[in-house]
């Protein structure tokens, strides 16, 4: 037999490589060499035996074969596992679930100031064995290592070897030989090169909220989830304002008191200061986990984690995987947000992982939102194939009321004053004039959303992106938000020539000068994607909001969610439709959340407050639902529309995406890939719905054409059994890239 160690590649080729492990790193007393699963390793490729690098991922004993002996590895790079065996078991199914090779899962899901241990370096310390230090007085040395011994045997803790020769006032020769000699031990360790690691900021400390009904019964469902020792998924369904928050911070108060960890996740646009203050004010030792942070920072985290430092994890979508030793319960707040789902590979949901991940660990899954997803509503329901349980909290704290919401139709409504209708204005001008704040919604960033000639019918597109090009005023330019092309504003139609080239289409730099002509003198904040693009400003923006600086406050979705201002008495929604003609079945429920979420910053004071929805489709199911506050309306009139065609939360799908810059290359191979699929789809038995090869939605973007087949079937297994035979043995032609997407949700 020979001890083996399996080895996944990042780099690819795809597949699980044994190699040969050498006795020099199979000696678990030399921690630097040994080899076990989750480090790196150095290993020989193929015929050439090119030097590659790859994650052991399991140490096994495989019979010797003399005709075929295995290839040895070449070294260990990690002088400590990366991964823990339950998290390389929970890559195992991401790259399965995923269809993604199981090497590129690690590497997406360790992080790369972890893997090239950030911030910290090697230090090698000396000690005396305790042996030597019991006949210290009997050894006969020359004096200068005698000196040296005596020195190293005072000191009560292990010195660097400048450390060593600083107090023995030699230099490193007498101590070399000590070392040589056996007298003195050495091992290598990894410190921190900043010394002192960065205190926790302290917080004034808070005692927990005296809970109302809704709470306690919310709570008590959570806590019986962590008594019993199980898995449980509870999705807690919470209308805006109801103090969801508080349930689970009260929640993980006892998960800490059983000495375990919890991790909560939030979409990375609420991981503000004060979010992170809200935790602060409850736990002694928070760790934070976001995409902005240093290599050196992430990695400071990690390992406190992993040492079992951290009472709690608040982190964006990726600190799912945060090294917690005991996990005690996983939080996902506003779960329906798109941001947990990850748009690179590995293309994963953080909701998934977590429940694949809580379900491992027997820990408790709680989900949090007013207006849930509804694959986790379905879930919830009686006969779905996931049993999730349903805790509702259908009341605002102190019982204040819904905001009151009024449709105004843009089709019937002749009297707009620009962006603005005039029961929009009017509102705004009482809001003002009782000192309230205002909230304004416009989910379209720049200042003309489109460049178009009435003469020849022109448009505006990017030279590079089948995409409007929308001009930012501020800047001048004219900008594809897609591939950050700029062009100059043209002032005559580049086609025909006419003069009447028309800027036309509102954005919120747009709407901001609108506002500001109207209600001159008051102080009005924009935020989106062009005014926030400095770490801190968003939370230099709401802290002016919240001091009553700014009254009006203006932006894209960003402003939406989890602002809790009391004395915000208006939100307008300045066009509810944005989202509504997009080509993605879940459109509709995107409208509805944005709406309900933006209606819900409001009448969360004494003094009440009302929503005012600009639309050109009133009647549309999703805005009626909106209007209403009423999650469970909206999920009765749009389940069966899903369940008619198959989509989710009924049934799984996958999505295929070819691109190249060669459009008849792109379409050669997804034919070919299309063909082999629905081969592959018969074979498995099983039902399935192909849609496709056909255009992408956008159908050209950064100079490559995109063409995408869509499968839907009752689960996941036949997708990926489908995709396995007809989609991965198909290499795609040089210079076209093909990539599967299980569980979309970008459907563009
Ligand atoms: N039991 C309680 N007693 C008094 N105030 C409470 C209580 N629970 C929560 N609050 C306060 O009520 C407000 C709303 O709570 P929170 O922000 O947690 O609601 P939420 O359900 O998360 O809302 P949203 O979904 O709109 O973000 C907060 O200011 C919170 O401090
Ligand atoms: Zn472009």
């Amino acid at each position: 037999m020979v001890l083996a160690a399996t080895v996944v590649l990042p780099g690819g080729p795809v597949g699980e490589f044994d190699y040969a492990i050498p006795d020099a790193m199979a000696d678990e007393r030399k921690p630097e060499t040994f080899v076990e699963p989750g480090r790196r390793v150095r290993a020989p490729l193929g015929r050439g035996n090119r030097p590659v690098i790859g994650y052991c991922v399991a140490v096994v004993l495989k019979p010797a074969s003399p005709s075929r002996p295995l290839k040895a590895l070449k070294g260990v790079i990690d002088t400590e596992s990366l991964v823990s065996p339950p998290m390389m078991r929970l890559t195992r199914w991401m790259a399965d679930h995923y269809l993604t090779p199981w090497g590129q899962v690690l590497e997406g899901v360790v992080p790369s100031g972890v893997r090239g241990k950030a911030g910290t370096r090697d230090v090698m310390l000396l000690s005396v064995p305790t042996h030597v230090a019991a006949r210290l007085t009997k050894l006969q040395l020359p004096p200068k290592q005698a000196e040296v011994l005596k020195a190293l045997a005072a000191s009560s803790k292990p010195l660097s070897l400048k450390q060593l020769a600083m107090r023995a006032d030699c230099t490193s020769a007498p101590i070399n030989a000590l070392r040589k000699a056996g007298l003195i031990e050495s091992r290598v360790e990894r410190l921190a090169t900043d010394g002192l690691l960065a205190e926790d900021m302290v917080v004034e400390r808070l005692q927990p909220k005296k809970l109302n009904a809704d709470q306690v019964r919310t709570l008590d469902t959570i806590l019986g989830a962590i008594d019993s020792g199980e898995h449980e998924t509870i999705l807690v369904h919470g209308v805006t304002g109801s103090g969801k928050t508080e349930v689970y911070l009260q929640a993980i108060e006892r998960v800490v008191a059983f000495g375990r960890q919890a991790i909560v996740l939030v979409p990375e646009i609420s991981l503000t200061p004060q979010t992170v203050g809200r935790f602060r004010e409850r736990f002694d030792r928070i760790a934070v986990l976001h995409s902005h942070q240093s290599d050196v920072e992430r990695h400071r985290q990690w390992r406190r984690i992993a040492a079992g430092e951290v009472e709690v994890v608040v982190g964006a979508r990726s600190a799912v995987f945060a090294p917690t030793p005991h996990l005690g319960l996983v939080v996902i707040d506003e779960e329906h947000e798109t941001s947990f789902k990850q748009d690179t590979a590995p293309r994963y949901h953080a909701r998934d992982v977590a429940l694949q991940r809580t379900r491992a660990e027997n820990v408790p899954l709680v989900l949090a939102s007013a207006t849930p997803s509804l694959e986790a509503w379905r879930y919830a329901q009686p006969g779905a194939p996931e049993r999730f349980r349903l805790a509702s909290m259908p009341r605002r704290i102190g019982d204040l009321p819904m905001p009151a919401v009024r449709v105004v139709d843009l089709r019937v409504d002749g009297e707009m004053r620009g962006a603005l209708s005039r029961p929009l204005c009017q509102a705004m001008k009482q809001a003002l004039d009782d000192d309230g704040q205002i909230i304004l919604l416009l989910n379209r960033r720049g200042y003309s959303t489109h460049v178009q000639c009435p003469a020849c019918g022109y448009k505006l597109v990017c030279d590079h992106c089948d995409v409007a090009m929308t001009f930012h005023r501020q800047d001048n330019v004219v900008l594809c938000h897609w591939c950050d092309h700029r062009a100059a504003p043209p002032v005559v139609c580049p086609d025909c020539r006419s003069p009447r080239i028309r800027y036309g289409g509102l954005g919120t730099q747009k709407l901001e000068a609108e506002v500001s002509a109207r209600f001159r003198g008051v102080s009005i904040a924009r935020m989106d994607a062009d005014t926030m693009r400095r770490p801190g400003s968003h939370e230099v923006a709401l802290d002016a909001f919240r001091r009553g600086e700014t009254r009006i406050l203006l932006g894209t979705q960003m402003i939406a969610k989890g602002l809790d201002f009391p004395n915000v008495t208006l939100v307008g929604v300045v066009s509810a439709d944005s989202a509504l003609n997009l080509p993605d079945f879940r459109a509709a429920e995107r409208t509805f959340q944005l709406v309900t979420q933006v209606a819900g910053r409001t009448g969360r004071g004494e003094r009440g407050g009302r929503v005012i929805v600009q639309t050109f489709d009133p009647d549309h199911p999703a805005i009626q639902a909106a209007v209403r506050h009423d999650f469970e309306r909206f999920a009765r009139e749009e389940l069966p529309n899903r369940q008619a065609l198959g989509y989710p939360p009924y049934g799984s799908m996958a999505r295929i995406i070819a691109r190249g810059a060669s459009e008849p290359l792109v379409t050669a191979y997804l034919d070919q890939v299309a063909d082999a699929v629905k081969q592959a789809a018969v074979e498995t038995g099983v039902k399935m719905r192909i849609a496709g090869p056909a255009p992408a939605p956008i159908t050209r973007l950064r100079g490559e054409f995109r063409r995408h087949l869509q499968l839907h079937a009752p689960n996941g297994d036949p997708l990926r059994a489908a995709l396995k035979a007809g989609w991965q043995p198909i290499k795609p032609p040089e210079g076209v890239r093909s990539i599967v997407d299980i569980d979309p949700v970008d459907m563009l």
